[in-house]
């Protein structure tokens, strides 16, 4: 064994425990990058965001912003941790090369961020500075093409220093700004292709209209929210007919938001419940939200578990999931985007076969997760094959091993669930939960060896 490798703790008795969760990934570096291009008429008045994610992925967002011209404060807001951001001073997209884009590009580091790496290129387009993004080398398989051809389609500038289609890239200012409104791209391979051009486009002169040529676009729910928060904050957008979206040109007023639990890392302490045969509770739990870990109840319900809701306010409520004796596999299971490596420790558990469908674009996650999820079952004495659109879970996993987590933090919790049931699991970067819960390792030794 690695001698770095981190000993997933197993459970001794079933576990049971209530358990918070840090804020949403996709909703803080959405509302981050909202308030950086709000505006009330050039009076650069802050935003708030109250509760951000504190990780990785958050830290990148903000200090790229803060690069792309943004100022950042840290600070509380009734005892609470919050971040209020003074808008960058934009040019309304018509900015012209300033004495500023002679000198060295600003240079944002993406790290392995989907939501930096695909959400500020269009920010920086409207900043009139040269900006060159760049990431963790892990993060050049990531697709990154969809991005630059919608751009280039509104008459951006582009420079690719790497592959063709992949970071590293530089966005160059154009004296005309953005000179297109309408582009056509395929979106097949992430949602953040289409949520990162409508996040920045009512500050586009003319709005966006914006077309998928594709036959499907993946995580869809994460397209709702971007909608739903640019609604929230009073932009104007729809969808005319599926697959195209029209936003309106137009302000973003300077705002104050509450970020909501991340209910796809509320997945993992769930599943403790899940595969031990405990009972965890989960308050705070959104009644309604566009998170795609909203499906957790339906998810855990469908392997066997007892799952309820209990309303504490008008907003929230207390999840309440109680793991079966025995977990079941519902057979197929669709769509689950993000939450796949969670959901696929459930099926690495189960006795009966399952196939998870319409997940092809994880290969373009943190890592290949398909091939990720298939190989680490396999070590772990299970079987496990691809498929075109997924992969299936033939038999479950046997004994422990060292599981490899390729950077990636789903890949690294997928390790501690099976951790729990399977003896002498360990693994290999722990570390990589950062990403989006530096904590990660103390919440589960809390939760499940208290
Ligand atoms: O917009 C977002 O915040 C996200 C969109 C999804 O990306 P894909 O469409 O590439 O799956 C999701 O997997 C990612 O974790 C976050
Ligand atoms: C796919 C993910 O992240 P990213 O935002 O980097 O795409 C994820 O968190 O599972």
């Amino acid at each position: 064994m690695n001698s770095s490798a981190w000993t997933a703790p197993i459970a001794a008795a079933p576990v049971c425990g209530d358990v918070s969760v840090p804020a949403s990934k996709s909703l803080t570096n959405r509302y981050l990058l909202l308030a950086a291009l709000a505006d009330d008429a050039g009076r650069g008045t802050p935003s708030t965001v109250i509760n951000p994610l504190q990780s990785r992925d958050s830290q990148l967002m903000l200090a790229a912003l803060e690069r792309l011209g943004a100022g950042i404060e840290h600070l509380k807001v009734a005892g609470e941790p919050a971040v209020r951001i003074t808008p960058i001073s934009l040019g309304g997209g018509t900015s012209s090369p300033t004495a500023e884009t002679a000198a060295e590009p600003v240079a944002v580091d993406c790290g392995l961020a989907g939501t930096v790496m695909r959400f500020l290129p269009a920010v920086a387009a409207l900043t009139g500075r040269r900006v060159f993004f760049d990431g963790d080398a892990t993060a050049y398989h990531r697709p990154m093409g969809a991005v630059l051809e919608g751009l280039r389609g509104l008459g951006v500038q582009i420079t690719e220093e790497g592959e063709p289609g992949f970071l590293p890239f530089t966005i160059h200012p154009h004296e005309q700004g953005l000179t297109g409104d309408e582009v056509t791209i395929d979106a097949s391979a992430s949602s953040q292709f289409v949520s990162g051009l409508l996040l920045a486009a009512a500050r586009f002169p003319r709005g966006l209209t914006l077309h998928h040529s594709g036959s499907q676009v993946p995580s869809l729910e994460h397209v709702e929210m971007t909608l739903k928060v640019l609604r929230d904050l009073g932009v104007e957008v729809d969808s005319p007919t599926p697959y195209s979206w029209r936003v309106q040109p137009g302000v973003i007023e300077p705002f104050t938001v509450r970020v909501e639990p991340d209910l796809s890392n509320a997945g993992p302490f769930l599943c403790a419940a899940a595969v031990t045969g405990g009972e965890v509770s989960m308050p705070g739990w959104p009644l309604s939200s566009t998170q795609i870990g909203r499906r957790w109840p339906e998810l855990l319900r469908d392997f066997g578990c007892d799952v309820k809701l209990e309303p504490t306010s008008d907003s929230t409520g207390t999840l309440y999931v109680r793991g079966p004796q025995r977990l079941s596999s519902p057979g197929v299971v669709d769509g689950t985007a993000e939450l796949t490596p969670t959901v696929a420790a459930l099926a690495a558990l189960c006795p009966e076969e399952t196939k998870f469908t319409s997940v092809q674009h994880l290969r373009g996650h943190e890592t290949d997760r398909l091939a990720a999820l298939v190989a680490e079952i396999r070590r772990l004495g299970g079987q496990a094959e691809e498929t075109d659109d997924g992969f299936r879970v033939l038999s479950p996993v046997r004994h422990g091993a060292e599981v490899f987590s390729y950077a990636d933090h789903r890949m690294a919790t997928f390790g501690a669930i099976l951790g729990l049931v399977i003896p002498e699991v360990s693994v290999e970067d722990i570390g990589s939960t950062s990403k989006t819960m530096p904590d990660f390792p103390q919440r589960w030794k809390e939760l499940v060896a208290p």
